[in-house]
């Protein structure tokens, strides 16, 4: 296994009124290349502290993350991150949100249009182009949010629950545009939910986290691909993992 993307001994701790908080425990994990690895926790268990150490954009108390062999100081613009919180530029409209990473790639104007105009199709936000974020409802934002991380084509793609917020119909839509996106292309994703469903639909390996970013589970998800949810949920392998998850979740919180 070639690990793309790993995570050794860290401890992440915030300080809170003279108190100290600690998110993560000695947290370990190794991502495979071109792997789709789902983590599924329960609210509070440090899944965002998690992902924005693997971002390089908090800096751990003790530990190291390391990506394609060398030790994470910073941000790095071969990891993409959807973070939980709406990061698109107020004052650009849609189609210059999703242009940026090929702007500070220094790609020409011309491409740059055309690949924010497939994006933005992939993710149904055709007509929107020229919309500022404010004009946009919630579910459109995160849309456009993740069109804008898919145009940097990151070679690490991190997601902090980004289809929680959305319809049924609509996350079923993007889950699936987003496999189509991801299969073939060699990029490795860690997706983080809370639902199981989803982790087991998308993943390729699955660990649940207790508190503390404790790893209370991880297992190979060996379902055959493309996965549909009304076929799979009389699958008795999915069956089978999706009674671990739920136990191991349980177990976590305890
Ligand atoms: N900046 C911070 N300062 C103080 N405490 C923090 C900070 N960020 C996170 N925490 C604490 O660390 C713990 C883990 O938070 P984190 O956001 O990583 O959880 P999570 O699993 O992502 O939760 P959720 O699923 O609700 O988003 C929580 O107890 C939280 O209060």
């Amino acid at each position: 296994m070639t690990a793309v993307l790993s995570a050794e001994r860290l401890t992440k701790q915030f300080t809170k009124d003279d108190s100290a908080i600690v998110a993560l425990r000695d947290f370990a994990l190794s991502v495979e290349e071109g792997s789709f690895l789902t983590v599924l926790g329960r609210s509070g268990c440090g899944k965002s502290t998690m992902l924005n150490l693997l971002a390089g954009l908090t800096e751990p108390t003790e530990g190291t993350v390391s990506h394609r062999g060398r030790k994470l100081e910073g941000p790095d613009i071969d990891i993409g991150y959807l973070t939980q919180s709406d990061t698109l530029m107020p004052w650009r409209d849609v189609r210059r949100n999703v242009e940026m990473p090929l702007e500070i790639r220094g790609v020409k104007a011309r491409e740059r249009r055309k690949t924010a105009a497939g994006l933005l199709r992939r993710v149904g936000l055709e007509g929107f182009e020229k919309h500022y974020p404010r004009e946009l409802s919630g579910g459109m934002r995160r849309r456009a949010s993740l069109a804008r991380m898919l145009a940097g084509t990151p070679r690490t793609l991190l997601m902090d629950e980004p289809f929680g917020a959305l319809d049924a119909q609509l996350r079923t839509e993007l889950q699936e545009e987003l496999l189509r996106l991801w299969q073939g292309s060699g990029q490795t994703v860690v997706f983080v939910t809370h639902d199981i469903e989803e982790a087991l639909l998308l993943g390729d390996r699955i660990v649940v986290l207790g508190g503390l970013g404790r790893i209370v589970a991880d297992e190979r998800i060996d379902l055959p691909r493309p996965r549909h949810v009304d076929a799979l949920r009389v699958d008795p392998e999915f069956v089978r993992l999706h009674t671990a998850m739920a136990a191991a979740l349980k177990e976590g919180s305890s």
